[in-house]
């Protein structure tokens, strides 16, 4: 059985005078260890099956099962990593970071001490936990909301969009610190991004999906070769561009259709 089942999802969102079909018929499958990606047009319905997944919102229809248990059942074996960071402005650093920790009764010596360590792994030492979040840059900051995330070790990793409102370098950075911790601790993680090249080089598998209900439109498996290599040079890969070429056909194909579908006839 895989680790993670999404089965038949379809969901509508229902307002007092309009009734919009977000997902149809969305089925698949997460192996443990694995990361995947789900890239599309806007407003293909991304945001909102990852928080079918995280059991944020119930589907109007279907089912996800995490090691063979409805999500619906499950506390805390699922973490975040956002666009925004969410730090609480007026809490240290360390406050931040253990806060989970905290709120789920798990904070002990042993955590906090395997906390603070994740924390200089991130490169975040020389007194940073006595900080507040602004006084760290955006980089910065989204490395300890990492480090809060994965503090309470989660199963499962949705991460949507969380290098987005960062500068390239600093993206570039994130990305692989994100998939080499990620790999070190065997996580499972799923990407919601609009960046091919960022799904591309973080990800094993990527779901494409297709508007207007969102739809599994292909899925696309990660050459090996570039699995193998970290985000950064697997940019740099030769392998990289043939596989970024198609991906980014059929999602100009796919954005095509959708403007088409707008003009008025
Ligand atoms: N709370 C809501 N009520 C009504 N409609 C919604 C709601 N949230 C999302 N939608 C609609 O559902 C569809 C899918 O939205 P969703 O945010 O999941 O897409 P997305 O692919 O994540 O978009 P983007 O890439 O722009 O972030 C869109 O048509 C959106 O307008």
């Amino acid at each position: 059985m895989s680790f993670l089942q999404v089965r038949n999802i379809h969901h509508t969102y229902f307002t007092k005078d309009t009734a919009t079909t977000a997902l149809s018929d969305i089925s698949l499958t997460v192996e443990e260890g694995e990361f995947v990606s789900f890239l599309g047009p806007s407003g293909c319905g991304k945001t909102t099956l990852l928080s079918i997944i995280a059991n944020l919102i119930k589907p109007t229809e279907g089912t996800v099962l995490l090691e063979n248990k409805p999500v619906s059942t499950l506390k805390n074996d699922i973490g975040y990593m956002l666009q925004q960071d969410y730090l609480f402005p007026w809490k240290t650093i360390e406050e931040n970071i253990l806060l989970g920790l905290k709120l789920s009764k798990q904070l002990n010596e042993k955590t906090k001490t395997n906390t603070l360590n994740l924390l200089k792994q991130m490169g975040l030492n020389g007194g940073i936990e006595k900080q507040l979040p602004k006084q760290l840059s955006g980089g910065m900051r989204q490395r300890v909301a990492l480090v809060r995330t994965l503090a309470t070790e989660p199963k499962l990793l949705m991460l949507d969009e969380p290098f987005s409102a960062l500068d390239y370098q600093t993206k570039l950075k994130l990305e692989d610190l994100v998939s080499n911790t990620l790999k070190a601790f065997g996580k499972t993680a799923i990407l919601v991004t609009h960046d091919i090249g960022e799904a591309i080089a973080m990800s094993d598998r990527v779901f494409l999906l297709s508007p207007r209900p969102g739809r599994i439109y292909k899925t696309f498996e990660i050459p090996k070769e570039l699995k193998r290599l970290s985000p950064f040079h697997a940019r740099n890969h030769e392998a990289f561009q043939g596989i970024f070429q198609t991906i980014w056909k059929e999602l100009e194909s796919l954005e095509q259709t959708t403007e088409k579908s707008r003009t008025p006839s």
